[in-house]
């Protein structure tokens, strides 16, 4: 049976240090803030930002949520966005995909400022990961949670077959990246691959295709550490991952939950990161 790798618990942990370096920041006169733009009616993207609002003003960080609505025009949501890209109280901004229609979302992304670009997606920040460059720039957070549970739960990932099932902006490169530069050797595979002629053979697999059943148990080498990012509804209504959980973590070494496993760490890395961007930015100021 799998080791469960406790997204929760994980992301209390790396929360309470959170907290202390906003303490710390607020004694310097440093006030970190967050500003999430949330356009239209999606569900889950309202339940995503309530929880993200939430945990901000438990770590006593700053928390602005602008709601727009669903017929918001792209010159609108211009409009906020410079306003936030210019105020200087403001150290972090989030556009919570996925964006109406009738809004360009690959522009839109493309306007936050890179400083203060807490998703990591602009071309500055991507680009510095993918080169491993060793300055200081925010990385996506998701990917970027995925790697403390490596080492929070000692995967070893130098020379390690790893396998990332997505290509994303927000998930799928950026991990396929941040294993890179570890070490691991690194396939990404996309919906024309035949997922389990690859994960066969893998020691790390990261599932984020956002479809039920991603992954089975004939398709998962014994003692492999399996990542679900998915999150999917099945047909009772549940909240499920890619992965067959239960037939899975009879196989895998170690296997995240759904939820309570990447979804966690994906908030707790936001928030750690918007406390970095109020000290980067508080370095640059001073
Ligand atoms: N837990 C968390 O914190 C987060 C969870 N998510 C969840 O992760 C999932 C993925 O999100 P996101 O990356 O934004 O989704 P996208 O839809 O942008 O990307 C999905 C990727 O999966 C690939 N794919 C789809 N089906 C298959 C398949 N059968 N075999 C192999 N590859 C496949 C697609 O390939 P192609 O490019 O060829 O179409 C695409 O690259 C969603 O369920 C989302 O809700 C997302 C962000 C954070
Ligand atoms: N600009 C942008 N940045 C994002 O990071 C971003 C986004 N847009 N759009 C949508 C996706 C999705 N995402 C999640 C965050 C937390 C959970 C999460 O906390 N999940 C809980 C369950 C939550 C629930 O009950 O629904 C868990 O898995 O335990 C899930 C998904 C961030 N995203």
């Amino acid at each position: 049976m799998a080791t469960i790798i406790d997204g929760r618990k994980l992301a209390k942990k790396i929360n309470d240090e959170t907290a202390k370096q906003v303490t710390k920041l607020k004694s310097e006169n440093v006030f970190p803030c967050l500003a999430v733009i949330l356009v239209g009616d999606d569900q889950a993207s309202h339940r995503y930002v309530r929880s993200k609002h939430r945990k901000a003003e438990q770590l006593g960080i700053k928390s602005i949520v602008k709601e727009m609505p669903e017929n918001t025009t792209q010159e609108d949501l211009m409009q906020v966005l410079n306003e936030y890209n210019n105020d200087d109280d403001i150290h972090a901004i989030l556009i919570q995909s996925p964006l109406p229609k009738q809004i360009d979302e690959k522009f839109i992304m493309k306007q936050i400022n890179p400083k203060k670009d807490v998703d990591g997606f602009q071309t500055i920040n991507a680009g510095n990961l993918f080169l491993n460059e060793s300055t200081n720039y925010p990385v996506a957070c998701t990917p970027n949670g995925v790697m403390q549970m490596f080492k929070e739960y000692n995967v070893a990932l130098e020379g390690k077959k790893a396998v990332v099932i997505g290509r994303s902006t927000i998930v799928g490169r950026p991990m396929a990246a941040l294993l890179i530069n570890a070490g691991a050797e690194v396939t990404v595979l996309n919906h024309f691959a035949e997922v389990s002629q690859y994960t066969k053979d893998a020691d790390i697999i990261v599932s984020a295709t956002g479809k039920l059943h991603t992954l089975r148990a004939a398709d998962v080498k014994a003692g492999a550490t399996v990542i679900d990012v998915g999150q999917n509804v099945d047909e009772n209504g549940k909240l499920v991952g890619d992965v067959d959980f239960d037939e899975v973590a009879k196989v895998a070494g170690n296997i995240t939950p759904v939820p309570g496993g990447v979804g966690p760490m994906t908030i707790c890395m936001l928030m750690k990161q918007t406390v970095q961007l109020a000290k980067w930015s508080d370095k640059r100021n001073g």
